[in-house]
């Protein structure tokens, strides 16, 4: 079982070692960019100026400010298509919108010819204002609203996950008045400890998603769809959680699921089931937040889950249904950096001798509170020039009133970093600018996308206007 980095990470004093328990050797391991945990078309040039995409980050800090989300849109692409070919079908590959969405994004999305999940009518807005098709859509969540639910039916999405038995009767009903039936399928609580923080974990009993498959609820959601002549019944879903390496988690889930496929069939015969074609098996692909983080390659998790529902379904005599996922972080997550201006710098003595310190850049847990919620591990590095003297274990901290505004809790800064340079924090594309809050009334940094040594942007960055447009 490899270690999951949401996990606590604290560094106590200041001295002996970083996050991942090793002290860097040398002035040019400070200043080293880690492939697997950077976008894939940063590079670091001979001065340690660093480009994302052919763009300097100075030039990008300069024309659009800090903190900037900095989005290399090749390497988002690219984790598209690495699911897409793993999955065999680019439509098998639903984005989890919740990551990082914004209309730009949804056409790269439908480009790539994936599907996209989308747990709001918010979401669903903005998919629909960029024109996704809505055939690709899938709409989950735990508490949809009436309004939800009709927007989704009236805009035709693909199909909606259901949740709660109060669900079904309220979509059947809404199904019903606009004479449609609407495809659905039941989230699963297949009962897996996952192995990650367990704010982000989703199919162990004791939480608020989905139907139990223990205690025979979703064996029960099952017999109220198949008697609703405004729901068919086209999947069974599960999730089992967030940023996890292993995939023993997603074959007992594949596993579990099968199962109940293979009880639904002994209850209700084949024709019953005739439509039920899919077993989507969510998103929760962990990706490297740090150099020891060893992620699951596509290929590898798609060969597994392949094998247990080929495995699994012949043992129970069934035709292997299509296998769907749902990955946000995996495809959004690795590419972006967020790029800081350091402020003050503070070395703050410790009991026993030690000393810790403090790099404060013009962000903070505003603009990414993982770190606060989830005690998440980062890599961030200087990026405007060369580090010239090794390493000091240093705590980079944001701007905010607050004392658990930490963005990287160990990290070690090249101790000449100063005043005025440039850091970046690596692969904050998913769940930072969404979670993003405007706390001490600070904006909301910009997005920009890097491609070819051209940027643009994709959201602007708040403005104190912005602050003040909800006021009467
Ligand atoms: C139903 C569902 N699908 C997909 C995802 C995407 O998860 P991740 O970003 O970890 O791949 C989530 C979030 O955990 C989810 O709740
Ligand atoms: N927000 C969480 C992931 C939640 C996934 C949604 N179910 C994170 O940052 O890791």
């Amino acid at each position: 079982m490899r270690a999951h980095p949401a996990g606590p990470r604290h560094a106590d004093v200041a001295v002996a070692a970083d996050a991942s328990g090793q002290a860097p050797s040398s002035v040019e391991e400070t200043n080293l960019l880690h492939p697997h945990v950077w976008p894939r078309n940063a590079v670091r040039g001979e001065d340690g100026v660093t480009s994302i995409a052919g763009c300097d980050v100075r030039e990008l800090a300069e024309r659009y400010g800090t903190p900037l989300f900095v989005l290399d849109e090749a390497d988002f692409r690219a984790r598209c298509r690495d699911y897409a070919a793993a999955f065999g079908d680019p439509a098998a590959v639903h984005y989890a919108a919740k990551a990082f969405l914004c209309t730009e994004v949804a056409r790269w999305i439908d480009q790539e010819g994936l599907g996209l999940d989308v747990c709001s009518g918010g979401e669903l807005g903005v998919a629909l204002r960029a024109e996704f098709p809505p055939g690709r859509i899938t709409v989950h969540g735990n508490n949809k609203s009436t309004a939800e639910l009709a927007a989704s039916l009236d805009a035709g999405v693909g199909s909606i996950v259901l949740d709660s038995f109060h669900e079904i009767a309220r979509l059947e009903h809404l199904a019903a008045e606009r004479g449609l039936r609407q495809r659905v399928m039941i989230r699963v609580t297949v009962g897996v400890e996952a192995h990650t923080h367990e704010f982000i974990a989703t199919a162990h009993e004791d939480q608020k998603f989905g139907f139990s498959l223990a205690a025979g609820d979703a064996a029960e959601a099952a017999r109220r769809v198949l008697k609703s002549d405004s729901l068919l019944l086209v999947g069974l879903h599960s999730h089992i959680g967030s940023q996890i390496f292993d995939d023993d988690g997603f074959e007992l889930a594949a596993h579990r699921v099968i199962g109940l496929l293979a009880e639904l069939r002994a209850e209700h015969g084949e024709r019953a089931l005739a439509s039920l074609e899919t077993v989507d098996l969510g998103g929760g692909q962990g990706i490297a937040y740090t150099r020891e983080d060893d992620p699951l390659p596509p290929a590898t998790l798609a060969a597994g889950l392949h094998e247990t529902v080929r495995k699994e379904s012949a043992a129970a005599g069934l035709t292997p249904p299509r296998i769907a996922v749902e990955p946000g972080r995996a495809i959004a997550g690795p590419g972006t950096v967020t790029l800081y201006e350091v402020g003050t710098i503070k070395d703050v003595e410790l009991d026993g001798g030690a000393s810790r310190r403090y790099v404060s850049v013009d962000g903070g847990m505003s603009d990414n509170i993982r770190t606060s919620l989830y005690d998440a591990a980062y890599d961030c590095r200087l990026v405007s020039r060369n580090g010239e003297r090794s390493g000091v274990l240093s705590r980079i901290v944001g701007k905010h009133c607050e004392s658990g505004d930490v963005v990287v809790r160990d990290s070690w800064m090249p101790e000449d970093v100063a005043p005025g340079d440039l850091v970046a924090v690596a692969a904050t594309g998913a769940y930072c600018y969404v979670m993003a809050s405007n706390y001490n009334r600070l904006p909301k940094p910009a997005v920009v996308a890097v491609r070819d040594g051209r940027s643009r942007l994709l959201l602007r960055r708040e403005t104190e206007d912005d602050l003040l447009r909800l006021e009467v």
